[in-house]
């Protein structure tokens, strides 16, 4: 009863927050120590609500206790945050999306923001079933439509049943309106970071073509440059290069952050963008990347392990022992599967 007081009441808070540094509200006084992540809580008449950091929810807290909770930091699994920072160890899953309307018309796609076909919907399903047995904490997508619709789909069949739920990240109103207050709830969610930077690149002038007679009218080799050469751009568009600037880096400071602390990270994104990060990943040259195709639907699995990342392929079923061994973390994930269905 107190607990569902104070949510509401940090609630309105949050949303009061942008308009000054001092509030009243009811009879409950909450004054907030930015620097400190310290909330506190007490009961009068009349109370004064001062500074408005906003980065963190308060999911416990009683007249004399208090607690704040960072859905960012916060660990999903067992384990301890830091435990799992210690033993720097983390899977990462890359899906290209299922089929999309416009990968079975063969148009150029693009960053034009098309829906997956029943196809894609079946391969999407299809996905979730080989990694459903690898614990996930964390879900990048793009911006796209397809991408998160196969992150959500994969998800339905995760053996966890964890709610994949996406952070609203595009404005602090946004931010604040979709914060969970349960830790209980928390726990069994997965936040989703939706990135414009993992979208798949911009075609220019070639999205919305059909890929075959754009090849008869330019020319087979042109067009095969335009769409796996490296540092060619198709007209107006984005080469795999560019891309890379955008997608890569955004990997480099969002997502290995969240590998080196141990975190299980999937990425649900596009035939190039996850070229150009598999091309940072497997250290291809721009000659090698040329022939790298990926097959939409189809989960790839790497280790990342004491700073480096280490192919494991594509899982074939969600019991296949050999992903299990590779991670104390999911050796012992498998250990207690094990143990559960015997
Ligand atoms: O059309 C696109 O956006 C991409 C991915 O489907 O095509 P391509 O394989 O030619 O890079």
């Amino acid at each position: 009863m107190a607990n569902a007081m104070l949510h509401q009441t940090v609630g309105t808070l949050q949303l009061l927050s942008n308009s000054g540094t001092h509030w009243e509200v009811g009879n409950n006084s909450v004054r907030l120590f930015p620097k400190s992540f310290k909330l506190e809580v007490g009961i009068s008449k009349r109370g004064t609500y001062s500074s408005g950091e906003r980065k963190f929810s308060v999911i416990q807290a009683s007249a004399s206790q208090t607690s704040v909770y960072n859905p960012v930091l916060s660990t999903s699994d067992n384990g301890t945050h830091e435990s799992r920072k210690k033993s720097n160890e983390a899977a990462l899953i890359l899906v290209r999306h299922g089929e999309s309307l416009w990968n079975e018309k063969n148009l150029f796609t693009g960053c034009v923001d098309v829906p997956l076909t029943k196809k894609g919907v079946e391969e999407a399903i299809e996905a979730g079933k080989r990694i459903s047995n690898i614990p996930v904490d964390m879900i990048y997508t793009s911006a796209l439509i397809r991408a998160q619709m196969t992150a959500m789909l994969a998800m339905t069949q995760h053996r966890r049943k964890k709610v994949p739920i996406i952070m609203h990240n595009e404005s602090e109103q946004a931010k604040a309106w979709s914060q969970i207050y349960s830790e209980e709830t928390m726990k069994q969610s997965i936040p989703v970071i939706a990135a414009w930077q993992l979208n798949e690149r911009m075609y220019g002038e070639l999205q919305g073509l059909n890929k075959q007679e754009t090849a008869d009218r330019f020319g087979k080799e042109k067009v095969h440059e335009w769409r796996r050469s490296y540092d060619i751009p198709p007209p107006n568009g984005e080469s795999l290069e560019m891309c890379a600037q955008r997608a890569v880096a955004y990997f480099k400071d969002n997502i290995e952050p969240q590998l080196l602390s141990g975190k299980n990270v999937m990425i649900a994104a596009h035939g190039n963008s996850l070229r150009s990060i598999i091309m940072y990943l497997d250290k291809l040259t721009s000659q090698e990347v040329i022939s790298l195709e990926l097959s939409t639907g189809m989960p790839m699995l790497y280790i990342f392990k004491e700073g480096k990342f280490i192919r494991r392929g594509s899982p074939v079923a969600p019991t296949e022992a050999g992903v299990y061994a590779y991670t104390r973390r999911l050796a012992q994930y498998r250990q207690k599967l094990d143990e559960m269905l015997h």
